[in-house]
């Protein structure tokens, strides 16, 4: 006994180290595009995978990406990342998922995905307080001309009170409307109606009529939205069918005091008709946190006129929320690697 006792333990060891072995060979592998997404995210797929990261935090360069892919069992990315075919040709075939840290998909070819039977996981839900937030945020600081009269107060353009010096136009008795009327749009017409206006409409493909009862709005076509609004609001995902919706030709629809407010995708907008219509006072001011490119260059038009104001795509750039976004990913891969219901799975 005392003899075997050596044995076995020695036995108990191998097989510990076996079992060591083939759990550390077996874990899957994930790339992550970025270094600094929150580090409860990376926490919870390091517990079950091994995990490399892209080592800058600006985008991860194409061929970097096309490199790293291989081989992994899921992709975590962001935003700025174009997975495409190629990517989906470089991961080859062990790849199972990918997920994106974003509500919005439109950088990832979901059908060449589907095809591949590779799952794609999205943030929505999270980010939605956080994007109604700024984009009121965003509305207020345009309408009643935030940043033109904080400029006056370091550039000594303030002589002195004055009656009708910085004025902008209320929200209160004005008609808002709201391009899109998913969870974010419902939100901001929430976060609208204690400013008092006088209507809130929508304009959206389905009805959404019991939502739109608890904010008293009503649902428009597209053209009286256009014609009849004072401020719009844009809500929706960028769509082969909203690309470029607002274009010169529904610029020029609009109220010689509307204010146009842009907080989705930079995509919906012809970036060249906005420009016209602001240069030309055709609308009276916009406000983006959007555009095309991202970052939008430093000697674009845009950047030139008084009439903008423009932010740097911080929609969702709460901390909290970003801390979630990046566990929802993280879960997401999680889920997908085993087989499970994803939190939030594109289908
Ligand atoms: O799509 C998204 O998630 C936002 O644009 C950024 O958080």
């Amino acid at each position: 006994m005392y003899k075997i006792q050596p044995r076995l333990t020695q036995h108990a060891k191998s097989l510990a180290q076996f079992i060591r072995k083939s759990t550390m060979s077996s874990l899957q592998s994930v790339y992550v595009t970025r270094p600094d997404v929150d580090v409860s995210g990376l926490d919870l797929l390091r517990k079950s995978c091994n995990v490399t990261t892209w080592s800058q935090s600006l985008p991860v360069p194409r061929d970097e990406l096309l490199r790293q892919v291989q081989g992994k069992d899921a992709l975590y990315c962001v935003l700025t990342d174009k997975i495409d075919a190629a990517v989906l040709d470089a991961a080859g075939e062990k790849l199972k998922c990918v997920s994106t840290m974003s509500v919005g998909f439109e950088h990832i070819d979901v059908q060449e995905c589907k095809k591949r039977g590779i799952r794609v996981g999205y943030t929505p839900d999270v980010l939605t307080d956080a994007t109604a937030e700024l984009t009121l945020a965003l509305l207020l600081a345009t309408n009643r001309r935030l940043f033109e009269a904080n400029k006056q107060v370091y550039n000594g353009g303030w002589k002195s009170w004055a009656p009708m010096w910085m004025c902008g136009q209320g929200l209160k008795n004005s008609r808002v409307g709201l391009y899109g009327f998913g969870r974010i749009g419902q939100e901001i017409a929430s976060r609208i109606l204690p400013f008092k206006p006088a209507q809130i409409t929508y304009t959206t493909r389905t009805a959404r009529p019991e939502e739109a009862a608890k904010v008293n709005a009503r649902r428009v076509d597209f053209d009286e939205m256009l014609c009849l609004s004072d401020f719009i609001v844009i809500c929706c995902a960028l769509t082969p069918e909203t690309k470029e919706i607002f274009n010169a030709a529904a610029f020029e629809k609009m109220k010689a005091n509307c204010i146009f407010i842009n907080t989705s995708r930079g995509g919906v907008v012809d970036q060249n008709a906005l420009y016209d219509a602001l240069h030309s006072k055709r609308i009276l001011a916009a406000g983006l946190d959007v555009t095309t490119p991202e970052p939008l260059p430093l000697d674009s038009p845009l950047l030139k006129l008084d009439n903008i104001v423009v932010l740097p795509h911080i929609g969702s750039a709460d901390i909290e929320t970003r801390k979630e976004m990046s566990r929802i990913t993280a879960r997401n891969i999680l889920a997908a690697l085993k087989g499970c219901e994803m939190e939030a799975e594109v289908i």
